[in-house]
């Protein structure tokens, strides 16, 4: 069970009043992502004061009775885009709706993203964002800063957002070539300085140079449907862009989070590098893991373009099913929406071309219910792996922990009282959104909120949606997130150990004895990275085959560097074909 520390939130009383700043919440069953309790609430000033059995009930406050429910943190979701300016128009859930929509289904927080322009200053462009959200969040919200471009006052703007601004995640494109796409020797260089911040590095993984070609060939064959939304960008195209962003990190050590996993091939990338030691985490979304890319060749051109996001939805409708199992078993670690809505009105800006359909769908109401019926009540996790896919790890990725993300006395009271044995049945006629059609439409799940608190304030009272606009927030976050940067400490000693030059006796190009010993001697047969030389690199010592033992991922003693770090798995000694010269490792 969590532990129960003070935390001292920042937030004044009078911020926190409501419409009671004392709540009693009984009888419930708490629900966090380390265990569960039968135990009450005491909620005071937007705080929880007090969590047991033989609570004193101070006079005067209102008691929830939560007998028979579960009690979890509220959903937090790191990946929306309200009011978001993109392909010609505006996303329609702004900050107040998307909110109230969020709420409504059981988030308490959302982390929104600064997407500047090209050339546009990446401060002025946060201001602007804060200028939108400030007065019109209904919950608490924080920011991520996607980085469009790159030069050394970029690189300056980042330090000062991280440094003055409290932010600690930074979000690159590897897509939409011209228009928001970075350059791997860009992405190097940002990761590289994302490390020395303390921040976590973010991508959304496509290749955007395949995606511009693809989309071109695609058309010209007259295909101008949605369908050749996801015909331009198959999953190879994600599961590449996956990769090399993995292998761009490894170089620098850099704690990389994909965003909107769409794709069993992405995932699988994420999962193996995650076994290698790296430090990846994988976010699919509530349509990655409800529905699928055959919406796309659907007869009505609006339902299909209604489900046009990118990455696109995978046409193999085992992907969500294959999504969900990994997010089980934290092969993939937390879920999103990239809530994104526009209304058929502007989808249809597309109707003669895919490439001008506004990408984005919904999902902020939709999510906490979406994996609760696809996760738990299809038996794939427990409910304690629900709060923690979609609320304590954000909360740990983003260092908004202990304050977000569980029910801990000193933590915010963001608290859902959930019926799990409870449906609903999804409907654009329904829902809060601005939008006028939903992706999950006519999809009855299990997992209701029947109470949903944010900082003490009742906004869903037994099923009543009580949003108060400009009630919530905004949530500064400090770098170094201990769940994202402890980790990274061993690879960082190790790589440095290994960063040993090789010394020679001379430059006169003489043949170099063989080594003799196991350690690497004076006059080593092998290059300045370990690795016996191959064609053309280093003296052209012959010792036959360019193959070798090594201990992949442990250093051997001679500072010699190895393989992927795979140290964190059980993984024996493996036969190596010696890299040509390069790091396989990567180094930093
Ligand atoms: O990356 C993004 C931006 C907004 N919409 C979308 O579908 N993908
Ligand atoms: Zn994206
Ligand atoms: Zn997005």
């Amino acid at each position: 069970m969590a532990s129960r520390q003070h935390i001292n939130t920042g937030r004044s009383q009078s911020q926190s009043q409501g419409s009671e700043n004392r709540l009693f919440i009984k009888g419930g069953k708490i629900v966090n992502a380390d265990g569960t309790e039968d135990a009450d609430i005491l909620i005071e000033e937007g705080i929880i004061k007090e969590i047991g059995k033989n609570i004193t009930i101070p006079s005067g406050i209102r008691t929830i009775d939560a007998g028979g429910k579960l009690i979890i943190p509220g959903g937090i979701d790191p990946h929306t885009h309200l009011q978001l300016p993109f392909m010609g128009t505006k996303s329609v859930d702004d900050f107040y709706i998307g909110t109230k929509a969020a709420i409504a289904g059981g988030t308490t927080m959302i982390i929104d993203f600064v997407i500047p322009e090209k050339r546009e200053s990446l401060h002025d462009a946060y201001k602007k964002w804060r200028g939108w959200a400030d007065k019109k969040v209904c919950c608490d919200y924080s920011l991520h800063v996607a980085v469009t471009w790159w030069s050394p006052e970029v690189k300056e703007e980042m330090e000062n957002l991280v440094r003055c601004q409290g932010f600690n995640s930074f979000k690159m494109f590897m897509a939409y070539k011209d228009v928001l796409m970075v350059k791997d020797h860009e992405l190097y260089e940002i990761f590289e300085h994302c490390k020395k911040l303390g921040a976590l590095a973010q991508v959304h993984a496509e290749n955007g140079d395949i995606i511009a070609e693809n989309s071109k060939r695609v058309f010209s064959a007259g295909i101008t449907g949605p369908e050749g939304h996801e015909l331009s960008r198959p999953e190879d195209v994600e599961a590449e862009a996956t990769h090399r962003a993995c292998v761009l990190a490894s170089q620098v050590n850099c704690p990389l989070y994909v965003v909107h996993v769409m794709s069993k091939s992405a995932a699988n990338v994420i999962a193996a590098k995650r076994q290698e030691g790296c430090v990846v985490f994988g976010e699919p979304i509530a349509a990655s893991l409800a529905t699928d890319g055959t919406n796309y060749w659907n007869q009505c051109w609006r339902h299909a373009a209604a489900h046009v996001l990118s990455p696109p939805l995978r046409p193999d409708p085992t992907t969500p099913g294959y999504l969900m199992d990994l997010l089980a078993q934290d092969d993939l670690q937390l879920t999103a929406t990239d809530n994104c809505t526009f209304t058929h009105e502007q989808k249809k800006m597309g109707c003669r071309d895919f490439r001008k359909i506004p990408n984005g769908v919904n999902g902020l109401e939709d999510r906490m219910s979406v994996i609760w019926e696809k996760g738990v009540h299809e038996g794939k996790m427990d409910a304690s792996r629900f709060v923690a896919v979609t609320s304590t790890t954000a909360a740990k990725i983003f260092n908004l922990y202990p304050k977000k993300g569980v029910i801990a006395v000193g933590s915010d009271a963001d608290i859902v009282v959930w019926d799990p044995e409870k449906t609903r049945t999804i409907s654009a006629k329904t829902h809060h959104h601005a939008t006028d059609s939903n992706i999950f439409e006519g999809m009855t799940c299990h997992g209701v909120p029947d109470y949903v608190i944010c900082n003490g304030r009742v906004c869903v009272d037994q099923g009543q949606l009580k949003a108060v606009q400009g009630f919530g927030k905004f949530v500064s976050r400090k770098p170094f997130a201990p769940f994202v940067y402890d980790s990274l400490k061993e690879k960082d000693e190790k790589k440095k150990a290994s960063m040993i030059p090789v010394q020679r006796s001379g430059f006169d190009g003489e043949m170099v004895s063989k080594t003799t010993s196991s350690k690497q001697s004076q006059h080593s047969t092998t290059n300045g990275d370990g690795n016996k030389p191959s064609n053309g690199e280093g003296s052209q010592a012959t010792n036959g085959n360019n193959e070798g033992q090594a201990n992949v991922g442990r250093s051997n003693g001679s500072g010699i560097p190895t393989g992927p770090d795979s140290s964190s798995n059980s993984r024996s000694t493996v036969k190596l074909h010696a890299p040509p010269g390069g790091h396989s490792s990567g180094f930093w």
